[in-house]
């Protein structure tokens, strides 16, 4: 059946998920807010001759019923492109954060601005420059029955993209949202020369956390050890392709928050996600020591060195 997906969002992850749905013989049209300017043919330094297909189309027109439509902007946008949606159409939200004003994940705030539409998210370790090339990849497709997430995981899923189901909306979307936060400390702690093992307890410690965090939001820890867990977080911590990483590492050299976003390829969502997320944790009472510290070194009010000292100098404890 030719399906016909609408993508909302033409930057990078946008436009591979477009490329990847074009391959599975769907017909694909793309939504941008300014079609002219789409960002990957040319201003994405990473994906420098990613050219679109001509039969997938561009343009700031939404079809009135397409079969599915994946939203692909940045989280802080979200609640600005939704009201754009078809009307009883299945929505994937591909982005990975959250809404810093209220504090919640993207479905949440699918439920918030268009509650009538049916919603599930897609998470995992997906470089788009790799999803792009049709290279292989596994992430998940959450939604709030098993038999959704499973109709929707068989949509999107091709033989070079397997989509594994979950019912898990809470975990598989707090992975995506923790992964870039822990990638800032990661990518900040190898900036700074504290070497691979300080990274490896970076990245052990911050799945204890975000699991702790995952099962007081009523998410299931055991999801935190999965594709949008520990594969996204370790794929974002040492990949080098990662904006959160590169973020990281250009603080760890000294530079200035707003000068090392500046010169990204992209958006790293861990900047606005860092303090939301710890807002959420200090809500439901759980200790996140290195999400707080990334929030904390974001806000200017900890130095490198303060913000080394105080991960290290917590009190011994079982692991
Ligand atoms: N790039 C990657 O490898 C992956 C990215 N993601 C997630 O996907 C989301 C989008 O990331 P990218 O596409 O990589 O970012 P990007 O920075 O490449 O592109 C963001 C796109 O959103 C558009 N946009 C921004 N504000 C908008 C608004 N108010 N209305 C409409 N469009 C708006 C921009 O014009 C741009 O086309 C993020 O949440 C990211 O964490 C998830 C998996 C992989
Ligand atoms: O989500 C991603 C990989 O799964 C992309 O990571 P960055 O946003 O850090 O580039």
């Amino acid at each position: 059946m030719n399906r016909h997906i609408l993508v909302m969002g033409a930057g990078a992850w946008g436009s591979a998920l477009a490329l990847h749905m074009h391959r599975t013989g769907a017909r694909v049209q793309v939504w941008a807010r300014n079609p002219a300017t789409r960002l990957p043919t040319g201003a994405m330094p990473r994906l420098p001759d990613w050219p679109l297909p001509s039969d997938i189309t561009v343009s700031d027109a939404i079809p009135a019923k397409p079969d599915l439509v994946l939203v692909v902007v940045p989280v802080q946008h979200l609640a600005s492109v939704l009201p754009l949606l078809p009307a009883g159409v299945p929505a994937i939200l591909c982005c990975k954060g959250v809404e810093r004003a209220s504090q919640t994940f993207p479905l949440d705030v699918l439920v918030r601005v268009r509650p009538e539409c049916p919603g599930a998210v897609l998470s995992g370790p997906n470089f788009a420059h790799e999803i792009a090339a049709g290279l292989p990849a596994a992430a998940v497709v959450a939604a709030p029955h098993m038999d959704q997430a499973l109709t929707l995981a068989a949509a999107v899923s091709s033989p070079s993209f397997r989509l594994y189901a979950s019912d898990d909306c809470t975990g598989v979307q707090l992975g995506g949202a923790a992964k870039n936060v822990i990638a800032i400390a990661a990518g900040t702690a190898m900036g700074a020369g504290l070497g691979e093992n300080a990274r490896a307890a970076l990245i052990t410690r911050g799945l204890a956390e975000t699991g702790r965090l995952a099962a007081a939001l009523g998410g299931q820890p055991a999801t935190l050890a999965g594709l949008a867990g520990m594969g996204d977080l370790v794929l974002t911590c040492t990949g080098a392709a990662s904006r959160n990483y590169q973020m990281g590492l250009a603080l760890g050299h000294g530079a200035v928050a707003e000068d090392a976003a500046a010169a990204l390829p992209g958006v790293a969502e861990g900047v606005t996600t860092a303090s939301a997320l710890l807002g959420m944790a200090r809500a439901h009472g759980v200790n996140v020591p290195i999400i707080e510290t990334v929030s904390d070194f974001l806000a200017k009010t900890l130095t490198l060195e303060e913000a080394r000292s105080r991960l290290l100098d917590r009190p011994l404890k079982a692991e």
